[in-house]
């Protein structure tokens, strides 16, 4: 019906309507030409993640993957311990997925091209066998930052929904991820052979909660005692029956025709689904209209291929994504996987189909691409770069370029027991060789990649190359971290690399979070040491958002983390998984130090033997409480830099150019072995180590200015070298802040959350009172979905989405009643509340909720604790609760 009135409106809107069709007719073929060929495998690469809230069945699921393409021979359970992607010892202990898998397979198994014998239609693209890069993404809150991480490199994300549990507080989190990297989703609805599973109402809440029109593809297909015997293919019209306990690979398909004999109440449901897919796309799809008329505006007629591609135009150019792909399951009873896998061959976008992907140089941002043809850098070097000598002309930018052989992210560095330490990479233009030499940008040093890996389940194959849109292993690099960026340049310099801009390219890069809460870690031997410090600087390169610092006064090492999970699995990992014999204190909340006061300039001299060699130099410092509304004095003599914990450094010198020579004759200039921009990079590594710990609680400082001043003839001796200037600046800046202590006492901040719960409405009122009274929260929003987080502006009227009906569903899930009367989890109480008041509150919740509420939370900011909230704090801290 409302297809009809589509289809009037554009007739009418196109005089001619043959010519649009004859133009319809061009793309079909246009898009076939385009379709991928033996030699194009960047056009048969999908890099996908799987999301979804925790305990969805990500693992499940991805198990069941690996073994219908052939690549484990056995299915690996979650609850038994034995799956392939959750491969650390402490995943496996917990039945959950930490840190980030990736691993290839082909779909459909190569040889066996379809996995449904003479039921795909050979213009498919899943027809053929495709290379499948597959990302597992952890579903647990403290794990957010692995999820952003591995969002960055993926094309493609299939969502996991748990279909009694329906649309989870994590999935909406992550869901709103996704569409910041304008990741291309479908669904699949899992866990359908579970008690109360509600198919319907999961649709329902996905269009009101995740704000995208549902595309209806796969329906469960219950047997009358409700089990669930198979799927109805929506697009393709027919049922797919699975032997019951199987192992999914014994499958049959029903056509219509005899569907409408064995069920024919399943076979009317099918159709109506069928019409509600066509309608749906033919308002958001002008070539579906088309499709439909051609079809004699049978909603039946439409072949598999149009519909597909119909899915597969709305998936791969619509942003922000307004339609989404459903598919129903249950990975556990091994049903529905296959059509799944077909589903993300077949809609979700190739590498190259994707946006531009965003880099990174120096303070400029922009696309891949555009820095490639050389306009990024031209653009938006500053000023004072382009005036002077040492300036990079567009010639010599154009010339570095010719020369780029690859450029890759390492998105995750993995300490394999058996292989050693895995670099995973995303190639993002040209190929890296076996044996490259590789320019680590963020580290400024250079590495060999002497193999390289393809990771295949539980193997590793050894490959020449690996291309762009393709995923690969680097093992043996000792320095690359996770986030760093690769280049690969013929006739780099070993010591300084590629020339500028290359040399400072970041790709996708993305901020790390603060760390919230630490804990210490000493060496249970005075000979462990050692060990321990390189067990840490490992666990560093596998995850940027654990910290490491030393008290300069005590000695001790703090690892800090970003919740109380991440640093009980880094503990985990440090104790169990690599055997470092260390003490762990118990995990505490990392607070912060703010100055009060702005301090005197005071000046240090650093001046003392380093490896047999003396060294000299001196720096002069003031600080003071950072204010918002810095702006940066415009001359030439000013650098400033952001440090981390809303800290600023603001270095004065005199005018010296990029070679350190001086612009003013009163001005002495710097000595040929100091460059200038090394010098800047010391001063800023001593500042912020001073910052590591706070005058008056020994916690870090936050929100605080250092001013240097640096004077070339003050501060430089005949043997100054770069690691006496920066503790000249770390003494300057600890002197500094005392004497600020001294003047006025530093503030304590505290970690101040953004939590969103769910809960029902029953518990609402409770939880909610808890919050503000208990717990010193401010409630912000609260409400139904509408308070969702979702990023997209799509207005869903949930009565126009189709649904099948939930025949064993349970009461509360009446389908007429959804959006007004009782339903699950479909409160959400949105509130900043101090992380000391949150440690521990999931028990809580789950009492005052009768087990069903579930929260996540991010940092939002670093406050100024009242000085009665501030002694508890100490007090308490000190253990005196007197
Ligand atoms: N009944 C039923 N149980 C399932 C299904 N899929 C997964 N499960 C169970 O749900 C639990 C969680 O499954 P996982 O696959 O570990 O979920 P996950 O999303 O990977 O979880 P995390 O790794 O912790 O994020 C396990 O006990 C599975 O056996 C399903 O289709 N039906």
């Amino acid at each position: 019906m409302v297809l009809r009135c589509i289809v009037r409106k554009y007739v009418h809107r196109t005089s001619n309507n043959k010519s649009l069709r004859s133009a319809t007719r061009g793309f079909t073929l246009a898009s076939r030409c385009n379709a991928p060929t033996a030699g194009n495998e960047v056009a048969k690469t999908r890099n996908l993640g799987i999301i979804a809230h925790i305990d969805a069945g990500k693992t499940t699921t991805t198990e069941r993957m690996l073994y219908y393409s052939g690549y484990t021979r056995r299915i690996g359970d979650v609850d038994e311990g034995s799956t392939v992607t959750d491969f650390l010892p402490a995943e496996r202990a917990r039945g959950i997925t930490i840190q980030s898998a990736a691993i290839s397979f082909t779909w459909p198994p190569s040889g066996n091209h379809s996995w449904l014998s003479g039921s795909k239609s050979n213009e498919a693209l899943s027809a053929t066998p495709h290379n499948i890069n597959l990302i597992d993404t952890p579903g647990h809150a403290d794990f957010t930052f692995e999820v952003l991480r591995s969002l960055r490199v993926l094309d493609g994300a299939v969502c996991i929904l748990d279909g009694v549990a329906g649309v989870e507080a994590q999935t909406e989190k992550v869901w709103t991820q996704a569409s910041t990297y304008q990741i291309p989703r479908i669904i699949f609805v899992n866990k359908l052979d579970r008690d109360g599973a509600a198919f319907g109402w999961t649709v329902k809440e996905i269009g009101a909660r995740l704000k995208v029109w549902p595309a209806v593809c796969g329906i469960p297909w219950w047997s009358g005692e409700g089990r669930l015997q198979g799927i109805g293919d929506v697009v393709g019209l027919r049922a797919l029956r699975y032997a019951d306990g199987g192992d999914g690979k014994d499958v049959l398909p029903s056509s219509m025709q005899q569907l409408e004999i064995e069920d024919a109440r399943f076979a009317t449901e099918l159709k109506k689904a069928r019409t509600a897919l066509v309608e749906l796309l033919s308002e958001h799809d002008d070539i579906m209209v088309e499709n439909y008329l051609e079809a004699d505006e049978d909603h039946l007629a439409i072949s598999v291929a149009d519909v597909t591609a119909s899915l597969r135009r709305c998936l791969v150019s619509q942003d922000p994504q307004n339609v989404v792909p459903i598919f129903a399951g249950a990975s556990f009873r091994n049903v529905g996987v296959q059509v799944l896998l077909d589903a993300a061959v077949d809609l979700l976008p190739t590498p190259e189909e994707r946006p531009d992907s965003e880099v990174k140089i120096g303070a400029a941002r922009g696309g891949l691409a555009k820095f490639l043809s050389g306009k990024l850098t031209a653009t938006t070097l500053p000023d004072r770069a382009k005036s002077s000598s040492k300036a990079v002309s567009k010639e010599k930018v154009t010339y570095a370029l010719q020369n780029l052989e690859a450029c890759a992210l390492a998105f995750k560095v993995v300490a394999d027991a058996r292989r050693g330490v895995l670099v995973y990479v995303r190639v993002y233009s040209g190929t890296i060789h076996r044996n490259a030499t590789l320019w680590n940008t963020n580290l400024q040093n250079m590495e060999r990649a002497q193999r390289l890996l393809k990771m295949y389940a539980n193997d590793a194959l050894d490959i020449e190359s690996i291309p762009a849109g393709q995923i690969g292993v680097i093992p043996g690099l000792k320095f690359a971290r996770t986030g760093d960026t690769l280049v690969s340049y013929t006739g780099s310099h070993p010591k300084s690399g590629p020339p500028a801009p290359i040399n400072a390219l970041q790709l996708r890069p993305i901020d790390v979070p603060p760390p919230v809460f630490f804990v210490s870690v000493e060496p249970s031997s005075l000979a462990e040491e050692k060990h321990i410090k390189e067990c840490l600087d490992l666990l560093l390169r596998e995850d940027p958002s654990l910290h490491v610092s030393v008290d300069p006064e005590s000695g001790q090492t703090h690892l800090a983390g970003m919740g109380e999970m991440h640093l009980e699995i880094a503990r985990d990992r440090l104790v169990s998984d690599l055997k470092a014999k260390a003490r762990i204190g118990s995990i505490e909340i990392g607070y912060r130090e703010a100055v009060s006061a702005a301090s005197e300039h005071v000046t240090e001299v650093f001046d003392r033997e380093v490896s047999g060699r003396s060294s000299k130099a001196a720096a002069s410092a003031s600080v003071e409480p950072a204010g918002d509304e810095f702006v940066a004095a415009q001359d030439d003599d000013t650098h400033v830099f952001d440090l981390a914990d809303s800290n600023r450094l603001v270095v004065s010198m005199p005018i010296l150019d990029p070679n350190g020579s001086s612009t003013s004759e009163e001005e002495t200039s710097l000595p040929e072995h100091l460059s200038l921009t090394a010098i800047l990079q010391a001063l800023q590594t001593g500042t912020s180590a001073a910052c590591a710990r706070g005058p008056m609680h020994g916690y870090p400082i936050h929100s605080t200015q250092i001013n240097l001043i640096f004077s070339p003839a003050k501060h430089i001796f005949p043997n100054t070298t770069l690691a006496a200037l920066s503790s000249a600046a770390r003494l300057a800046t600890q002197q500094a802040l005392k004497d600020s202590a001294k003047l006025t006492e530093t503030a304590m901040m505290e970690p101040v959350m953004m939590v969103t719960i769910s809960v029902d409405e029953e518990s609402l009122g409770a939880v909610v009172h808890d919050i503000s009274s208990a717990r010193g929260g401010s409630v912000i929003s609260l409400g139904s979905e509408d308070t969702s987080t979702s990023s997209s502006t799509t207005e869903i009227d949930v009565n126009k989405i189709y649904t099948p009906p939930d025949p064993f569903a349970g009461e509360h899930f009446s389908l007429e009643s959804f959006g007004s009367s009782d339903k699950r989890a479909a409160k959400q109480i949105v509130a900043r509340v101090p992380l000391k008041e949150m440690v521990g509150y999931l028990r809580h919740l789950r009492s005052l909720s009768k087990g069903r509420g579930t929260f996540t939370m991010v940092v939002d900011r670093f406050e100024r604790m009242s000085s009665q909230r501030q002694r508890v704090v100490v007090q308490s801290l000190r253990g005196d609760y007197g």
